[in-house]
């Protein structure tokens, strides 16, 4: 079983549209509601390939309902923990040339009792000891900012290795306190942690290591349409999908991080799985997640430590043309 954990979930509303042209009347095409979130999505994507898996998160009003009806479509065991606050809605707009913009809303706080139940649920959970806890998304206000270190606290506890895919100061918090197994930040949010700019692939790896050194183990840095890195303190590789023109980007963040989490094994497999489950959900719309029947790993590319002169912005055609040559 993997256990989730999502602070913050939301229901994702997608609308798709031409273009989007401020302050015109746009018309929609195609409007759509799906269970949002971090871990929430990492449980539908490893539910989708029938791994056991359990989601932990606050549901308050009637967004709450909604999202826990969704879930509930889903299929996803959800252990939800009742607030006052409602459930929050983010927004995004899907153009016809693939341009995802998102409008994440802050979510409503939670109080010092809820945060309490919230780790309450988490721990009743990690006494069934389960192969990973995933804990991502941002942090709803009222919760401190060092939650995810203290899930972490909570983890170690029971033997159980964490994942953490965060962004601005819960990631700062979390990954200079050592406290994660893995992180999984994009390249953006890397380069916002280290305060520096990450054009070559030699500095996105160096920045990944002065993460590592602070006490985390590993690195699952997603690079948008560029890829993707696993990087370990002594080790590297780099992998990439075919182009695709994406029909929205929304959650594959979470099914990237889910590709790599659902089976163990070599490094270079759990990374292309990775690429491949990340890349199928750029293709499907809203926060659709993908499922068997939506992956293809045959165009996915693994290259263990190329050249770190390389910007990323050249990877897929420099490294992917190499390894399509290379192949037998
Ligand atoms: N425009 C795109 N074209 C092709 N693949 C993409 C695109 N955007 C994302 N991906 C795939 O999804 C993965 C995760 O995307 P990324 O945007 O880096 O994560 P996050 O959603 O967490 O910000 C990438 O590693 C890549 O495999
Ligand atoms: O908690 P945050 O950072 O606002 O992000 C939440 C949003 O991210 C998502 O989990 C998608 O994340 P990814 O695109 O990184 O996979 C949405 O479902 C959700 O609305």
């Amino acid at each position: 079983m993997i256990l989730t954990v999502t602070p913050n979930p939301s229901v994702d509303r997608t609308l798709e549209i031409d273009t989007y042209v401020r302050g015109a009347v746009i018309r929609i095409h195609n409007a759509m509601a799906h269970a949002g979130g971090k871990g929430v999505n990492v449980s539908r994507a490893l539910r989708n390939h029938g791994v056991q898996t359990v989601a932990v998160l606050p549901v308050g009003g009637a967004e709450g309902a909604q999202l826990t009806a969704l879930l509930g479509e889903h299929g996803i065991a959800a252990v939800t923990v009742p607030v006052a606050a409602v459930t929050r809605c983010n927004i995004t707009t899907a153009e016809a040339d693939g341009t995802t913009t998102q409008l994440n809303v802050p979510g409503a706080s939670l109080s010092e009792a809820e945060v309490a139940a919230l780790l309450r649920a988490v721990e009743s959970q990690l006494r069934h000891h389960p192969k990973w806890l995933v804990a991502g998304g941002s942090l709803p206000q009222g919760t401190p900012t060092d939650f995810y270190v203290r899930l972490s606290v909570l983890a170690r506890r029971y033997g159980v290795p964490i994942a953490v895919d965060t962004s601005g100061e819960p990631l700062a918090v979390t990954a200079r306190a050592g406290a994660a197994n893995l992180l999984k930040p994009n390249h953006h949010e890397l380069a916002e942690l280290l305060d520096r700019e990450l054009t070559t692939l030699g500095d996105v790896v160096d920045a990944t290591r002065e993460v590592l050194s602070w006490g985390n183990d590993a690195a699952l840095v997603t690079l948008g349409s560029y890829g993707a890195l696993l990087v370990e303190p002594d080790r590297f590789w780099w992998a990439g999908g075919p182009p695709i023109v994406p029909r929205s980007t929304v959650g594959a963040g979470d099914s990237t991080l889910a590709g790599f989490l659902f089976d163990d094994g070599a490094p270079e497999e759990r990374l292309r799985r990775a690429v491949s489950w990340g890349s199928a959900a750029v293709a499907l719309p809203g926060t659709t997640i993908p499922g068997p029947a939506d992956i293809n790993d045959e165009g996915v590319v693994v290259v263990p430590e190329p050249d770190l002169s390389l910007p990323i912005t050249d990877l897929p055609a420099k490294l992917g043309s190499e390894a399509a040559r290379s192949r037998p």
